[in-house]
């Protein structure tokens, strides 16, 4: 295990094992925000305006696969708590983070720099990551670190009232699809990972990514951002910034939700850029399927006139495919279309 990122200070130029071949670098760092992603007030779904938000939802979903929710429900005291566990915890001394850190697969809870193919990738990506399941929260929470001493009360609580977040925005989205009551409920969205992102200040965010281009496997992510920019989305060929607004949730589309929807749903691609001045953090909450739960276009969606366009088949083989494609994980939804069978 290659020594964590976090707490360089930035020394010289940027080590050669992180400096991307040119096609792959980020090019234009400072997007402005013009061309924004959907920003969705949840509060409004409370009311006679909930037809308008599902369709603002879905809209959102089909143009870019990505939106913003605000008014979602959760306290605002809770997000700032976790903010700062979350800083507590990147922040702690090396020794302390090198005891979360483990090159063991079967481990579930562990921190580590650029990837868990560290090892073997061609270049590492400028970030620290900490990744756990959270859901059931009591089949994971006793595996959380200990330190800082509130991660796992305020990660605990924090993590449920996510999933009630996205299991609510499950359902306004299942409605706009016209699927069945609760379709989303249950084992489709069984699985919580925490993955938590932190991108120290970068010597040369010209030459390396935080991220490189990916879409999520799982069905629906939320993600926490802070105050700084970085996370961009691809849109018609061009990279779009994800604005950060205070106290709103991203969400995007992942690509059991492209599956589930026949294709009418988008997991939009999206990377993560460095800047040389502030470190950022961000949590994304990947929800997900269980392991041997089915996947499948909906039967709601399928008719002569639309086929479905992707097969069944069980999560954990989607979930394999991903993992022996990191580098080109556009291949992936390939092998899951219905005339691959
Ligand atoms: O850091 C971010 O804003 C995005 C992270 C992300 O895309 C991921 O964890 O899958
Ligand atoms: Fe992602």
């Amino acid at each position: 295990m290659d020594k964590l990122l976090s707490n360089g200070s930035i020394v010289g130029s940027l080590p050669e094992d992180y400096v991307f071949p040119p096609e792959l670098r980020p090019g234009n760092l400072k997007i402005p925000f013009g061309s924004n992603i959907p920003v969705i007030d949840l509060h409004e779904a409370n009311h006679e305006a909930k037809s308008n938000t599902i369709q603002k939802i879905i809209n959102a979903s089909e143009e870019f696969g990505f939106f913003q929710v605000i008014n979602h429900g959760i306290s605002l005291n809770l997000m700032s708590e976790v903010r700062g566990v979350l800083k507590e915890l990147f922040e702690m001394p090396a020794e302390e983070k090198q005891k979360l850190c483990s090159n063991d697969p079967s481990k579930t809870c562990k921190m580590f720099t650029s990837s868990v193919n560290y090892a073997t990738e061609k270049v590492h990506l400028w970030r620290d990551n900490f990744r756990h399941p959270c859901h059931p929260l009591e089949q994971w929470q006793h595996l959380w670190p200990q330190n800082p001493t509130r991660y796992r009360e305020c990660v605990g609580l924090f993590s449920v009232e996510v999933k009630k977040l996205a299991s609510r925005i499950l359902s306004l989205i299942g409605e706009g699809l016209g699927l069945k009551c609760g379709y989303f409920d249950n084992d489709v969205s069984g699985s919580v990972l925490l993955s938590i992102n932190h991108y120290p200040p970068c010597p040369e965010p010209s030459l390396t990514l935080g991220i490189t281009k990916h879409s999520d496997p799982n069905l629906i992510t939320i993600l926490l951002q802070d105050h700084v920019c970085g996370l961009q989305v691809l849109k018609d060929g061009n990279w779009i910034a994800v604005e950060p607004i205070p106290n709103a949730f991203v969400v995007n589309v992942g690509y059991q939700l492209q599956i589930i929807s026949n294709g009418k749903l988008r997991s939009a691609e999206h990377r993560v850029v460095t800047n040389s001045h502030e470190s950022r953090t961000s949590a994304a909450f990947l929800v997900g399927p269980t392991n041997d739960c089915l996947i499948e276009p909906a039967q709601a969606l399928i008719d002569e006139h639309h086929p479905a366009i992707f097969r069944s088949f069980k999560y954990k083989e989607f979930l394999y495919c991903y993992g022996a494609k990191l580098d080109d994980v556009g291949k992936v939804l390939k092998s899951f279309e219905t005339h691959k069978n």
